[in-house]
């Protein structure tokens, strides 16, 4: 399909009124099971946001969606009418959302991914927002009336947290059925490949990624889902959207893209990966030969340099830490924490362009590594993979890489995970590498 131009915004003249307020204790998270789309859980070590409802909604299609959003975002935050005083940053309005992985659609049938455009956020009617032990109740409305609208939906609000009883976790819903794509001997044919691009030099590295589908004994509760990975991915990225009510794309990610907070942007190289040991002596042992490997540190010295260059004209300087290891619960990856001291205000959509997709994610040369993904995969990456999160007015956000994931559409859930093919890459022990990183989805459903 031609990438659309231009995004769709439903707030034109009209203005947005916020109201905010603090918090008692309460049962966040009947936001998120509250009847209302779309939907956004957040949750990362230092805060957590529930919301749901759109006051306004921004989408987007195409390779020009990053800057079209922006522009969307800015005029629809120029409408708002929000009271400032008494109300910390966290707890003022923003927009929720995410981006697909391609500028483009993909021509699949079936897919888990119709509901999601190329680019979707919302201005929330309800935000909870809970953070450094404080947590903030804040609204929207758009149009007539908006301002006692948003204070009655305040005041309900408010009652209906305070009453709600805490939610019993439903059990995992149990697999009755999985299907694969590719299987591993169509992966090997495909890694297979890779490498001979890798080898006639036209590629020097690809990320390739499969699906899982599984059906399920019963329907998922993802707020479920989402509130126990926050007990096995404490230090992650947990994360679910609802665009509507057919689908939730939902992830506990190791990975952020980037996050802005006035000229600071901070981001990381994360590629390169092992497995668990059984035993403290065989994680550590693991640990250091991924440290000595020279392919693993080939991989991720492709995405650190990548990284640097992509930031490098925005930036006045550019700090790049140590190469690290960063344990997960089924596997550890090499890690490079990277800082940056803007030259200049940025908005936080402008580094997400640049960066998106890292080869942690895409490969190198991007457009060769996009076109080998396009066609290897049999399935649409959709959002996973790519940039998921939240901007403000100021232009600050954050946006995690949306891996570790799964999309839900009732009864089905789709995983995705990939690994990242360059010289010396063993098609089995990629295989074996993303079966580790289904785990964290997987672990959830059986
Ligand atoms: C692509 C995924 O993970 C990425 C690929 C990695 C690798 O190839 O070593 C490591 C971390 C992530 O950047 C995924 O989890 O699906």
């Amino acid at each position: 399909m031609e990438p659309l131009r231009g995004a769709q915004s439903t707030v034109g003249e009209t203005t947005v009124v916020t109201r905010g307020c603090r918090l008692g204790s309460g049962a966040v998270r009947t936001v998120l099971e509250a009847e209302r789309r779309p939907r956004f859980g957040w949750s990362t070590p230092t805060e957590s946001i529930a919301a749901a409802g759109a006051a306004a909604t921004v989408t987007a299609e195409g390779a020009s969606r990053f800057d079209d959003v922006r522009g969307a975002a800015a005029a629809l935050f120029d409408t708002c009418e929000t009271p400032t005083g008494g109300l910390p940053s966290v707890a003022r309005p923003r927009l929720y959302g995410g981006f697909a992985f391609h500028d483009g659609d993909h021509d699949g049938e079936d897919s888990p991914w119709d509901e999601f455009p190329g680019a979707a956020f919302f201005l929330p009617e309800v935000q909870v927002t809970e953070r450094d032990g404080s947590r903030w109740l804040t609204t929207a409305a758009a149009g007539d009336d908006a301002a006692d609208r948003a204070e009655a939906r305040l005041a309900t609000w408010k009652d209906r947290l305070a009453d709600e009883p805490a939610v019993n976790a439903k059990r995992r819903p149990g697999i009755v059925a999985r299907e694969r794509e590719p299987s591993q001997g169509a992966w090997r044919d495909q890694v297979g490949r890779a490498l001979e691009s890798v080898e006639a030099g036209t590629l020097q590295k690809v990320v390739l990624a499969q699906a899982l589908r599984v059906s399920l004994q019963s329907e998922l509760s993802v707020p479920d889902v989402f509130a126990r990975l926050a007990d096995t991915y404490p230090d992650c990225y947990r994360f679910m959207f609802s665009p509507t009510d057919g689908a939730t794309f939902y992830g506990a990610t190791p990975e952020r893209l980037v996050s802005l907070r006035g000229r600071t942007v901070r981001t990381e190289a994360l590629a390169g990966s092992t497995g668990r040991g059984d035993t403290p002596a065989e994680d550590e042992w693991l640990a250091t030969e991924l440290l000595d490997s020279t392919k693993d540190i080939h991989e991720h010295e492709i995405v650190a340099e990548a990284i640097r260059d992509q930031l490098e004209p925005f930036a006045a300087s550019v700090r790049i830490g140590d190469r690290t290891i960063r344990r997960l619960a089924t596997v550890q990856h090499l890690r490079t924490s990277i800082t940056a001291e803007l030259a200049d205000d940025e908005h936080v959509l402008s580094l997400v362009d640049a960066l998106h997709p890292t080869p942690a994610v895409g490969g190198l040369p991007p457009d060769e590594a996009l076109r080998t993904i396009r066609e290897t995969e049999a399935f649409d990456r959709g959002w996973y993979a790519a940039p998921i999160g939240w901007l403000d007015a100021a232009g600050n956000g954050t946006f995690a890489v949306g891996i570790r994931s799964a999309v839900a559409t009732g009864r089905t859930a789709t995983l995705f995970a990939g690994a990242g093919i360059v010289a010396d890459s063993d098609p089995d022990r990629e295989w074996d590498e993303v079966q580790l990183k289904y785990r964290p989805m997987l672990d959830e459903l059986e």
